[in-house]
Formats: C-alpha cells, sequence, structure tokens
C-alpha cells in the first residue's frame, strides 16, 4: 500500500532496521526493553525533521495579496527560529533567520516567509545552502525588487562532537537585488534585525 508520507522507495520497515543496526553499532541491544519502540520513534522522528522532501516551499508564496496601497518600503521577518540538520553529520543546527524583501506590487501572508524556511530547514542542509535556496525561492515566487536573507545559528557537529566549541554561532547571509546593489537599503535591513556595524 502506497504512504502519502513516504514518497521514497524505503519501506518504514527498512528503515527501522537501520536504527537498530546504528544502536547495534553504537554498543546497544536493540532487543533491551527500553529501546524495543526506539526504532519506530526515530523513524517517526525523521518524518517530522525532515518533512521539508513533502512539500516545494514555493507553494505557500502562491498566494499574494495586491492590494498594499500607498506601501512601497521593505518588509522584515526577524528571529524566525528553525531547527535543521546538518547534511555532514546529521547533527542538528539551531537557529534563527531574518528575512526581508521588498515588494513591488504584491505583498505575501507574513507566516509565509516563516514556512519557507521551515521547508528548507527540514532537509539535510549545509547552512550556506539553506540560506540562498531561502532567498532565491523568494525571489523566484514573488518577483520582489530585492531579498534579504541573514542566518545565525549553532551547529551540534561542532559543540557536541569534533572541535567541541561551543557558544560558536554561524552567520550567512544573501542579498538579492537592491539589498545587493544598494548599501543604504542593506544596512537598513540589518539594522532591522538588530545587527550594526556587526555588533548585535
Ligand atoms: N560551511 C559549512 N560547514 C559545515 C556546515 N555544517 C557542518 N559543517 C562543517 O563541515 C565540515 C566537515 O568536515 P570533515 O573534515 O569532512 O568532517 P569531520 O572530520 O567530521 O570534521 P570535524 O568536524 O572537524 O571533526 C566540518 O568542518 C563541519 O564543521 C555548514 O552548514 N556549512
Ligand atoms: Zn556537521
Amino acid at each position: 500500500m502506497s504512504d502519502p508520507h513516504n514518497p521514497t522507495d524505503v519501506t518504514r520497515e527498512q528503515a527501522e532496521e537501520a536504527v537498530r543496526t546504528l544502536l547495534r553499532w553504537a554498543g546497544e541491544d536493540p532487543a533491551r526493553e527500553g529501546l524495543l519502540d526506539t526504532p519506530k520513534r526515530v523513524v517517526k522522528a525523521y518524518r517530522d525533521w525532515f518533512s521539508g522532501y513533502e512539500s516545494d516551499p514555493g507553494d505557500y508564496l502562491r498566494r499574494t495579496f495586491k492590494e498594499v496601497a500607498g506601501y512601497d518600503e521593505m518588509v522584515v521577518l526577524r528571529d524566525i527560529e528553525f531547527e535543521s540538520h546538518c547534511e555532514h553529520h546529521m547533527a542538528p543546527i539551531i537557529g534563527r533567520a531574518h528575512v526581508g524583501y521588498m515588494p513591488t506590487s504584491r505583498v505575501v501572508g507574513i507566516s509565509k516567509l516563516a514556512r519557507v524556511v521551515e521547508g528548507f530547514a527540514r532537509r539535510f542542509q549545509v547552512q550556506e545552502k539553506l540560506t540562498a535556496e531561502i532567498a532565491q525561492c523568494i525571489q523566484d515566487s514573488l518577483q520582489p525588487a530585492g531579498v534579504a536573507v541573514v542566518i545565525d545559528a549553532s551547529h551540534e557537529c561542532m559543540t557536541t562532537r569534533g572541535v567541541h566549541k561551543r557558544g560558536v554561532s554561524m552567520i550567512t547571509s544573501q542579498m538579492l537585488g537592491t539589498f545587493r546593489d544598494d548599501a543604504r537599503t542593506r544596512a537598513e535591513f540589518l539594522q532591522f534585525i538588530g545587527i550594526h556595524g556587526g555588533v548585535r
């Protein structure tokens, strides 16, 4: 029977077996009582963490509003919290995204910008790609005069393993159109999101 939430060729049973294999690799006994339901829970958690593959984030931006009489300045949504996973270690990336765009004739329901962030975050990512994908999706869908995306995130592959550096955050930005070409527009956006001359 086909499962609308599983567009892949991997069955749930195969995914659960892979979790049991990893448990054994870590030194555990998957048959231990406390771990019996763990593969089922992990597979369910994966459907949540990686639900971004089930949708095209651009679809969230199809519904726009034309009646914005007189408004011709930037729209900024700041501090959009997100969780993602790095594609190198499958470890969490936890952070905030700030998104701005300069509407031309149409605006979008503001929650939809956060949905676009979620749609790309709930995939395996590198932060640079996540930043660029969000910006390009908004640019392609709304065709505004410009888009700005800044992401500030911490990578658990750096904090809980490997180099073990806590408190480090990575900041990336992707500026398109007027945010890229006009220093004053970019500065206003950075001021709106609370980054002044690099100090938050
Ligand atoms: N540029 C970038 N690097 C990332 C991101 N997420 C994780 N990384 C880095 O990806 C790199 C992978 O490096 P490798 O040397 O292949 O992996 P590794 O041996 O596990 O490296 P260490 O983390 O240094 O132990 C590491 O430096 C990670 O910190 C990201 O979103 N962007
Ligand atoms: Zn990583």
